[in-house]
């Protein structure tokens, strides 16, 4: 979500490279569990180093993926007029379209009342019941691992007394995405920007690419690793307000989109951003000596609004730019 720009010149190649896998599929992962403290540990060290990894989490079966992007299909088919009726009281919260991108936006995607407006403002008859049940059930079980990474991120850090407001003060929007290459695009072989580079300004993104390859994440050192596709896991990934939140103490790393190939792309992502009003701050036990604090604490719509500027879009960091100390 929120697109900058960190490269006017267009891309260094990107190399193939695996992120840190971690299963969540676990029966005994609950929180206090000896499996619970062992894989806290590894999302952790892989926040840390990469600022994202794969997740392997079967409580979204394949036949729900299936059907979720059956609807994203049967979405992008309805007529321009129509995509466009999906609107947010929100800025950037709607459907948006810019060069091979488009995507919708669902606020609040894991109730099935919101939902339901969302197909609502497409069908204003009737809705339709089956996508909508399809991608409340999708986001309501996403949520649930939306938010073990962050029980388990918390506690890591030894800020635990703080999980039930911080969980409290997000909600989530669901962004279904498609990305075509024109059917005259000369060089097959070539890459496209799908997606400019960016990192995320929420809290946490998790992302799930459908078949078609794409996403690239930049390391702390600087270099583009290609994203695989897997129909078994999701990405998750650290974005702006969590390594605020944290300190600096976990990494929001940089990606894009790169379209090879004439294949439509398509891709889902879930967000939890913060409520309007909310201020994000660093808890002071997360201060000291060896970890000075980093940011001021800051309106997240207050540095939604930044970002839109051309000062915030052309920064190197926005985070850094509006924030930093
Ligand atoms: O389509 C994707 O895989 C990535 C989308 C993304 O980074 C975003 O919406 O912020
Ligand atoms: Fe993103």
């Amino acid at each position: 979500m929120d697109s900058s720009s960190s490269d006017s010149v267009l891309p260094v190649v990107a190399v193939s490279f695996q992120l840190p896998l971690i299963d969540f599929s676990d029966k005994t992962l609950k929180p206090g569990s000896s499996k619970w403290d062992e894989v806290k540990i590894d999302v952790r060290k892989a926040l840390e180093d990469y600022g994202c990894f794969e997740a392997s989490f079967d409580k979204v079966s394949l036949e729900l993926k299936k059907s979720v992007f059956e609807a994203v299909e049967e979405l992008f088919k309805l007529p321009v007029q129509t995509r466009q009726r999906n609107v947010s009281s929100k800025p950037y919260h709607g459907y948006l379209s810019h060069n091979l991108y488009q995507s919708f936006g669902i606020d609040d995607a894991n109730v099935f009342d919101k939902v339901n407006d969302f197909t609502r403002q497409l069908w204003p008859d009737h809705g339709n019941k089956s996508i909508s049940e399809t991608i409340h059930q999708f986001s309501e079980k996403l949520s649930e691992l939306e938010v073990m990474v962050r029980r388990m991120i918390m506690e890591s850090f030894g800020i635990q007394r703080y999980i039930d407001e911080h969980l409290n003060s997000t909600n989530y929007i669901l962004r279904l995405m498609e990305y075509t290459t024109p059917l005259d695009a000369d060089d097959e072989e070539e890459s496209k920007l799908g997606l400019r580079a960016h990192t995320d300004k929420n809290m946490i993104t998790i992302l799930h690419q459908h078949q078609v390859e794409g996403l690239e994440v930049k390391t702390k050192d600087e270099k583009w690793i290609k994203v695989k596709p897997s129909q078994d896991s999701f990405i998750v990934m650290v974005g702006d307000s969590l390594c605020a939140l944290l300190n600096g103490r976990v990494f929001s790393p940089y990606h894009r989109v790169m379209l090879t190939g004439k294949k439509t792309r398509y891709s889902t992502g879930l967000f939890s951003v913060p409520k309007t009003g909310v201020t994000i701050d660093s808890p002071d036990e997360l201060v000291d000596e060896e970890h000075p604090r980093l940011f001021k604490p800051y309106d997240y719509n207050d540095f939604l609004h930044f970002f839109s500027t051309e000062a915030g879009r052309s920064a190197q960091s926005a985070l850094h730019a509006f924030a930093a100390l």
